[in-house]
């Protein structure tokens, strides 16, 4: 079976930021229907990569393309809706969760929204609850399920489990593996090996901004070497 079409293809992308390049000329694909896991050492240039894929950032020289168009064609918003990102910390924009999950989907029915709860690891009988003192995973959760309503093509994680207990940080990596089961991409940034062993299909390896290894999650010497 021919291998389906890469939904990001990167080309030779450099970020400088002064004299300093975060990122040296990376030239890989991201594939759909995969979790693709970004791994190294802190400072490698992990989440500099991550914010690239939905124009939170540039690239020096280089070029993104989102399938098959450049990144820079994209209309943002358009993009952003297609390419949903959850950062390490949590942002809550409104007072009740309902009007959380109803940010960027005005019309999420209350079933909806339930289902979205119940899928990352939330009761559906919180959708009435106020959004001040959820505790730092439950606001990360309502984040994830906030840019789940929206139906993006493609979900960018950045670390989305450090701030959770054992026992969320699995209800979430459950989610995230359903989500790629049923045809979502996802591109996850993570220090947890162990769970990237677990959910990725994909890992590529960044050292001091380059690309350093890159392929299947079971073929990666980072991998296997790490506890
Ligand atoms: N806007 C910026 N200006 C200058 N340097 C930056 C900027 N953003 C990030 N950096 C630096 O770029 C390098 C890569 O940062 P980045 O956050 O992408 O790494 P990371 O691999 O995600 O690290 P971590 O695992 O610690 O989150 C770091 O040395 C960081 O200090």
């Amino acid at each position: 079976m021919p291998a389906a079409a890469p939904i990001f293809t990167l080309d030779h992308v450099t970020v400088e930021r002064g004299s300093k390049a975060l990122l040296h000329a990376i030239s890989t694909e991201i594939p759909g229907a995969a979790c693709t896991a970004l791994l190294g050492p802190s400072g490698a240039g992990k989440s500099t990569l991550l914010r690239l894929l939905n124009q939170l950032g540039e690239p020096t020289s280089g070029s993104v393309r989102f399938r098959g168009r450049p990144l820079t064609s994209w209309d943002v918003l358009a993009l952003r809706r297609r390419v949903g990102l959850v950062g390490q910390q949590p942002v809550l924009l409104t007072g009740r969760i309902r009007d959380e999950l109803r940010v960027g989907r005005t019309d999420l029915e209350d079933d909806r929204a339930r289902t979205l709860l119940e899928q990352v690891g939330l009761y559906a009988g919180m959708l009435g609850h106020a959004t001040a003192g959820l505790s730092g995973g439950e606001a990360q959760r309502v984040c994830l399920a906030r840019t789940l309503a929206v139906e993006p093509e493609v979900l960018l994680l950045d670390e989305p489990t450090s701030a959770l207990d054992t026992a969320s940080a699995q209800a979430v990596e459950r989610t995230i593996r359903n989500l790629v089961d049923s045809g979502l991409a996802v591109v996850l940034v993570s220090h947890n090996l162990s769970q990237a062993r677990r959910i990725a299909d994909q890992v590529r390896v960044l050292r001091a901004g380059r690309l350093v290894d890159s392929g299947p999650a079971d073929r990666i010497a980072y991998l296997k070497e790490r506890v």
